[in-house]
């Protein structure tokens, strides 16, 4: 297994580099992302409470949730998203979401390249068949979502997000349905994108213990109250 260690790069290296980004979720909750910046070939790990916001901060990362105020700074892989706040394509972001957001009306194999179909890329034969075959998805490629179980559903979500080795791959809890095999394969590929591509990688979950990723550095986590307001609040630990 390769060293996660993070490497020791400039926060202007940084795939993601994210400054006071955050988003009022009903009248008396704010998620905030204080600090975040994860660099090439680092796995960043989120393992906060559940409710605390973790899936919020993944989004407002992306560019998916819209934030509360213009953030000092939301870069990812060049792109200036406190400027232009529109989520990147699939070889700048891949993301896995809880929900898996599987299309129903098309085959595995169709929603697996889906993003690279739309944006046009071209994916590397070898690449996208490491990535099927490791994760058993290969005799499964023409059924539709409403045939797989929940498991292979967030495998086939996984290898969506991965296909075109996105500079910044985010991931929410991507092993919860799976078995211990099933979530090696998943570590050990997240762990290839990460060595081999140089991807980043920000990992959100709650077996974090015991995982690949053990030893990742990790996004701390408080609790703010400022009146009536409760605010949740993320930094990463110093590099
Ligand atoms: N309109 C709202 N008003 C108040 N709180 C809200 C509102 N919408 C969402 N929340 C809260 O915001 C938090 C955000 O949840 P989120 O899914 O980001 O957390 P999480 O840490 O990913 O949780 P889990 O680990 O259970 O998936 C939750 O505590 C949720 O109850």
């Amino acid at each position: 297994m390769k060293d996660l260690a993070p490497p020791d790069v400039a926060a202007s290296d940084a795939v993601a580099d994210i400054r006071d980004l955050s988003v009022r979720l009903g009248e008396r909750f704010e998620v905030a992302i204080e600090q975040l910046s994860v660099a090439p070939g680092e796995v960043l790990v989120l393992d906060a409470p559940s409710g605390s916001g973790k899936s919020t901060v993944l989004g407002l990362v992306a560019g998916a949730v819209a934030p509360q105020a213009r953030p000092s700074r939301h870069r990812v892989a060049g792109h200036d998203l406190a400027v232009a706040p529109c989520p990147p394509g699939p070889a700048v972001m891949g993301f896995v979401l809880q929900t898996h957001a599987l299309v129903p009306y098309l085959t595995m194999g169709d929603n697996v390249g889906l993003p690279a179909r739309i944006a046009r890329l071209r994916v590397a034969p070898d690449w996208a068949r490491e990535v099927v075959g490791s994760l058993g998805l290969a005799d499964l490629l023409d059924r539709f979502p409403a045939q797989l179980s929940v498991g292979q559903r967030q495998r086939a979500a996984v290898a969506r997000a991965m296909l075109a080795r996105p500079r910044l791959l985010l991931l929410d809890e991507p092993v919860s349905a799976l078995d211990p095999a099933n979530v090696r394969a998943v570590e050990e590929l997240i762990l290839r994108l990460a060595g081999d591509a140089g991807s980043a990688v920000l990992l959100a979950g709650h077996q974090i213990a015991g995982s690949a990723f053990a030893a990742c550095r990790r996004v701390r986590h408080r609790v703010e109250a400022a009146g009536a307001l409760t605010r949740s609040v993320f930094q990463a630990e110093a590099v």
